[in-house]
C-alpha cells in the first residue's frame, strides 16, 4: 500500500541556488520544471536545473546516473530520481528556474511502491531465463519437436500495462526496460497511447528495441523523439521505432483505427519475435492509454502473460474476472497483478502536454540543446505532392483516408511522409509505417506551390503524405 506524503520533507525555499541533499535507501527526490512560458527569463545560460551524484547510487526510471556526472534537467520535466541503497545529490539551479521539488522516504523499503516494481522486474528475469533455456534446447535438438516448437517459439515474458490517467505506466514500463537493459536484455516495448508516441511525435502508436541506455536528461526520459535516428547525433545510442500514424489525440477519436492499427502492430512484434531470438527472449512491455476494462479488444494478438493494473483494485477485479480460465495461444494463464500506485505519479495537465507535444515536434526539426538540426526548407508543386487527409469525424463505413489538393489551412500541421507508393491503395498507406514528418509552412494556391519544412534535404519522391486531425498546429516553426 502506498502511504501519501508519508515522510515527506516539504520544500525548502533555496537560500542559494546550489544545495546538497540527501536521501535514504529507498528514498526519492521528486521534481518538476515546469515549461518556459514567454514571459521567465532565465538569469543565466544554465538550460536547466543540473544534478550530480556526489555518492551512493540514484537512478531515473531505472537508468543509473553515473558518479560525479552533471546531468541538465531541462524545462518540461516531471520526474523523480530513486535510490535503493541511499545517495547524496547536489542540486544546482543558477538558472533560476521555477523547480518545485520535494524528498520523499519511507519508514521501510516495504512502504514504497518501487519494492515491488523492483520485485516484479525480478520476477520477469526468471521469466526470461526460463525462455533462454528453451530457446537452448530448442536449438540443441534438431528434432521434429524442435521443428515444431521453432515454428512458433515462446516468447520471454509478454506485459501489459494498465491503469487510470496518471498512475505511473509510463514512468513503470520504462523503469522494467531499462532495469532489463542493464541485465543485458534487449526487451521489446510498444506504445498504445497516441496522446504519448515513443521515439516519436505524440500521434503515432510505436514500437521499439531496447537494448540500450535511455537518456536520463531527455524530458521524457528517454522515450523521446531526440532518441531516434532522425534527430541526428545523440549521447545514448538511438533506437529504431517501428511507428503508425494514428493522427488523433486520444483512441476515443477513432476506436476502430486505433484497433486496427494496435494489431498491425501486435504482428509486426510477433514477426520481430520470429526473427530475433534475444529480442524474444526478453519478451514485451506494452503501455497502454488511461482506459477502462472495457477497451482491452485487442489483447489476444498482444499474446501476453501478465496484466498489471496499477493502483486500481477495482480494474484489477474485473480483469481478473474477465481473464479467469483464459489462456495465450501458447497455453498459458494470464496472470494478473496489482502494483501500487506510487504517489508522486500524477495526472498531467492540458496546458503542459501541449507545451510537451510543442516541444517534441520542435526538437524533431530542430534539435534538443545536445544537437541542434538544421531542418532544410523546401518547395514543391501541388502536382508532386500526394496528401490524404484522414475523415475529421470517423463514421462506420468511412473511407480511411481522403486524397485532397493542398489547402492554405494546411499550414503550420505536422504532415506524416509514409513508407508506401503513391500509387498504393488508400487502406495500404494508412497502415504503412512512418518514414518521417514533414511541417507545411505556406499554401500559395494561385501559384500552385507548397512551401514546407523537412528534417533531411532529399525530395519527397513517391512518398505518399497523410495529414492527420491532430496534434493541431499550435506554433509557426518557421516564424
Ligand atoms: N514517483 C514519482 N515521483 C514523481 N513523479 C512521478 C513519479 N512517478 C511518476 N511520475 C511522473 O508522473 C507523471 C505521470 O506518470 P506516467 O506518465 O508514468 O503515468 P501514466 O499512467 O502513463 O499517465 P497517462 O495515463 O497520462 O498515460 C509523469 O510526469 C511521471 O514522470
Amino acid at each position: 500500500m502506498s502511504i501519501p506524503g508519508l515522510g515527506q520533507i516539504a520544500p525548502q525555499a533555496p537560500t542559494s541556488t546550489q544545495r546538497t541533499i540527501t536521501l535514504r535507501p529507498f528514498g526519492e527526490w521528486r521534481f518538476s520544471i515546469p515549461h518556459q512560458h514567454s514571459t521567465f527569463s532565465s538569469n543565466s545560460s544554465a538550460a536547466g536545473v543540473t544534478v550530480r551524484l556526489v555518492s551512493g547510487t540514484a537512478e531515473r526510471d531505472g537508468t543509473e546516473l553515473a558518479p560525479n556526472s552533471v546531468y541538465t534537467f531541462l524545462p518540461g520535466t516531471k520526474s523523480k530520481l530513486f535510490t535503493d541503497q541511499g545517495c547524496t545529490l547536489e542540486i544546482n539551479n543558477t538558472g533560476g528556474y521555477p523547480l518545485e521539488d520535494r524528498v520523499v522516504e519511507y519508514p521501510s523499503p516495504e512502504q514504497s511502491p518501487m519494492l515491488q516494481y523492483i520485485n516484479f522486474h525480478f520476477g520477469l528475469q526468471d521469466f526470461e531465463r526460463a525462455a533462454a533455456v528453451t530457446a537452448q534446447q530448442q536449438q540443441q535438438h534438431g528434432s521434429i519437436r524442435y521443428q515444431q516448437m521453432k515454428a512458433q517459439p515462446k516468447p520471454g515474458p509478454r506485459v501489459l500495462m494498465c491503469g487510470p490517467r496518471g498512475s505511473g505506466k509510463t514512468s513503470l514500463v520504462k523503469t522494467l526496460a531499462a532495469l532489463a537493459t542493464r541485465m543485458g536484455s534487449q526487451p521489446l516495448v510498444a506504445n498504445l497511447n497516441p496522446t504519448d508516441g515513443l521515439l516519436s511525435l505524440p500521434g503515432t502508436l510505436g514500437a521499439a528495441v531496447f537494448g540500450t541506455l535511455m537518456d536520463i536528461e531527455d524530458p521524457e526520459g528517454g522515450f523521446g523523439v531526440t532518441n531516434t535516428p532522425i534527430s541526428g547525433p545523440s549521447a545514448v545510442p538511438v533506437k529504431n521505432p517501428m511507428t503508425f500514424y494514428f493522427g488523433r489525440e486520444k483512441v476515443e477519436d477513432d476506436a476502430e483505427m486505433w484497433k486496427q492499427m494496435t494489431e498491425r502492430l501486435a504482428g509486426l512484434v510477433s514477426r520481430k519475435f520470429e526473427r530475433n531470438r534475444d529480442v524474444r527472449v526478453a519478451g514485451l512491455l506494452v503501455d497502454t492509454p488511461p482506459l477502462e476494462e472495457g477497451w482491452w479488444r485487442g489483447r489476444r494478438g498482444w499474446r501476453v502473460n501478465y496484466v498489471v493494473v496499477l493502483g486500481s483494485a477495482e480494474l484489477q477485479r474485473a480483469m481478473g474476472t474477465r481473464l479467469a480460465g483464459e489462456k495465450t495461444s501458447y497455453g498459458e494463464p494470464i496472470a494478473v497483478l496489482g502494483l501500487d500506485k506510487s504517489d508522486g505519479a500524477v495526472e498531467i495537465e492540458k496546458g503542459w502536454r501541449q507545451k510537451s507535444t510543442e516541444t517534441a515536434i520542435k526538437e524533431y526539426f530542430f534539435g534538443g540543446i545536445k544537437a541542434r538540426l538544421s531542418p532544410f526548407t523546401q518547395s514543391a508543386s501541388f502536382d508532386e505532392l500526394v496528401v490524404f487527409k484522414a475523415p475529421d469525424e470517423p463514421y462506420e463505413g468511412a473511407p480511411v483516408l481522403e486524397r485532397v489538393e493542398p489547402t492554405p489551412e494546411m499550414a503550420h500541421w505536422t504532415l506524416a511522409v509514409m513508407i508506401a507508393s503513391v500509387t498504393d491503395s488508400p487502406q495500404t498507406i494508412r497502415f504503412s509505417s512512418i518514414l518521417g514528418f514533414i511541417v507545411i509552412a505556406d499554401v500559395d494556391v494561385e501559384r500552385r506551390r507548397v512551401k514546407f519544412l523537412s528534417p533531411v534535404s532529399g525530395r519527397l519522391g513517391n512518398h505518399p503524405l497523410i495529414w492527420g486531425r491532430w496534434p493541431e498546429p499550435y506554433l509557426n516553426l518557421l516564424a
